[in-house]
């Protein structure tokens, strides 16, 4: 390759929403680059860069990648902004607005980030939601790759957005949850109004926000290429309606199964927010195998009270162990009090405010997860084989779960109901009444993301070929 003959390795600039959900993935291929020899400059917000730093010991878990920097960048928001639920679309306004001018600066005052040892940024890899980046990459001839880190299933959807609101079919002011969704080629046998985007669920066709998400989905296609965290078993048929649109396209997933394959220690950085609290792995070592349900729902979902003790109420009458991973700001906290000290644990259940998730739906006691099928954990469930009950909170979520009870039938979509018998009832069904069933085609498509991130595997082989692409920017 011509860039070893010169000495420096090219040098990818890797810009994600500032978020745990964006992060990690952009995170992992980073480390997958790195491991490429590539030099690396990862962008985060000086927020987040705190919080990596007081809690995961990032320093030193990227020390063994001599190629791989952080370059910080205020969010333009106050400390004490949520940073979740609905609220985390500011994140992305804020970006573009105070700090997408001055990150442009940044990078012409400084050369593109050269220094003796680093050659000018050779491509951006930016997330796809962080649209400002196409302007200065087309401004500044530097070649722009999106990674968008939701589902190919879900990107198809947005894509198609503005056919459904012209075939009427958009549930504006909920009219029709139930009906099937004809507009959009390939799913209108099973996609459901209330199985779209939640930025879909809108009081007047011209709202503001699903207009927004209209806009970044489209503009996708001003990138070169396009990265997503999915694999060719998993959505092929979306995969390929995609392609007409976006004809580079690298599905490189699961990166984290993708990456602990290629790790000789097999343990890749973790980059959490929150502290990981490891005592569930002892309690979950007490269990029996396949006899814990494991609940998160992920960084940014938000849950009231009444949501909590119904989820809390189904958990307990369903008479199986639960684990539940309860984000310090996902609960007001005096509710999380009241919920602590009056309902107790009732001891068939343990509580954390962060878990190592990965390692959780791992470990052999974990036979299901009740999730928000934020698409990070949804693939870590089909990674390790685990089915789901889910209860999407927002977003892609919506379409995600419809994939995962009816195109791969590997778990339960109880949207919109989160009633205690409503849980109990389908705890009940997973893990007892029709566990094997289950189970055992949650095996498969485990075995499938096994064979796609093995040598010659299509992701592996995806991860090549975007290697070689960036590698043949050189000059
Ligand atoms: O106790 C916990 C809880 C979560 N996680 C990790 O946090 C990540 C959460 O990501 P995800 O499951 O994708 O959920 P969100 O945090 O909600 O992710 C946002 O970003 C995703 C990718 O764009 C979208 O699919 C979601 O809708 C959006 O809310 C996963 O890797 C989990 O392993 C932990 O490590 N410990
Ligand atoms: C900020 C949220 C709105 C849309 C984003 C998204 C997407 O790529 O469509 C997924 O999950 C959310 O975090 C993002």
């Amino acid at each position: 390759m011509s860039w070893k003959e010169s000495n420096l390795p090219p040098h990818v600039l890797i810009f994600p929403l500032p978020a745990q959900g964006h992060m990690n993935s952009m995170l992992t291929l980073a480390q997958l680059l790195c491991l490429s020899d590539f030099h690396v400059t990862f962008v985060v917000s000086e927020f987040n860069h705190r919080r990596l730093l007081k809690h995961t010991g990032t320093h030193s878990a990227f020390a063994r990648y001599p190629g791989f920097r952080f370059q910080t960048i205020p969010d333009g928001l106050p400390e004490d902004h949520p940073r979740a639920g609905l609220r985390i679309m500011e994140i992305i306004q804020s970006l573009r607005k105070h700090v997408g001018p001055s990150f442009k600066k940044m990078l012409v005052d400084k050369d593109l980030l050269a220094s003796a040892d680093r050659r000018p940024v050779t491509c951006i890899i930016a997330d796809a939601v962080l649209n400002f980046n196409a302007d200065f990459a087309e401004e500044n001839g530097i070649p722009l790759i999106y990674f968008r880190t939701i589902s190919a299933a879900a990107v198809w959807v947005l894509f198609c957005v503005t056919r459904v609101a012209e075939a009427n079919e958009l549930p504006v002011k909920g009219n029709g949850m139930d009906e099937l969704v004809k507009s959009i080629p390939g799913m209108e046998d099973f996609l459901r109004r209330r199985d779209l985007p939640s930025f879909c669920r809108v009081d007047n066709p011209n709202d503001p926000a699903l207009h927004e998400l209209i806009a970044l989905t489209r503009q996708t296609v001003r990138a070169e290429a396009v990265i997503l965290n999915t694999f060719e078993d998993l959505e092929l048929p979306v995969l390929s309606n995609i392609r007409q649109h976006m004809a580079r396209l690298y599905t490189i997933g699961p990166s984290n199964v993708l990456l602990k394959s290629r790790l000789e220690e097999n343990k890749a950085s973790s980059g959490s927010l929150w502290p990981e609290d490891r005592s569930c792995i002892d309690w979950l070592n007490a269990q029996a195998p396949g006899s814990v349900i494991y609940v998160s729902f992920g960084s940014v979902t938000i849950l009231t009270r009444d949501q909590i003790l119904e989820f809390w109420h189904g958990l307990v009458n369903s008479g199986q162990k639960f684990l539940w991973a309860m984000r310090p700001d996902s609960v007001d906290h005096s509710d999380r009090l009241i919920f602590e000290s009056e309902q107790g644990i009732e001891g068939n259940g343990y509580m954390v405010e962060w878990a190592p998730q990965e390692e959780v739906l791992n470990h052999p006691a974990v036979g299901a997860f009740l999730t928000h099928c934020g698409w990070n954990s949804t693939l870590e469930s089909i990674g390790a084989g685990v089915p789901m009950i889910c209860w999407p909170f927002f977003a892609d979520q919506m379409v995600n779960s419809r994939f995962v009870s009816d195109v791969w039938r590997i778990g339960l979509d109880i949207k919109d109901s989160c009633d205690r018998v409503v849980i109990e009832n389908a705890v009940r069904e997973l893990m007892e009444q029709r566990k094997d069933e289950f189970a055992e085609r949650a095996r498969c498509l485990a075995a499938q993301v096994r064979r796609a991130v093995a040598d010659g595997g299509s992701s592996e082989q995806s991860l090549e070929d975007l290697i070689m692409y960036i590698a043949s920017m050189i000059t």
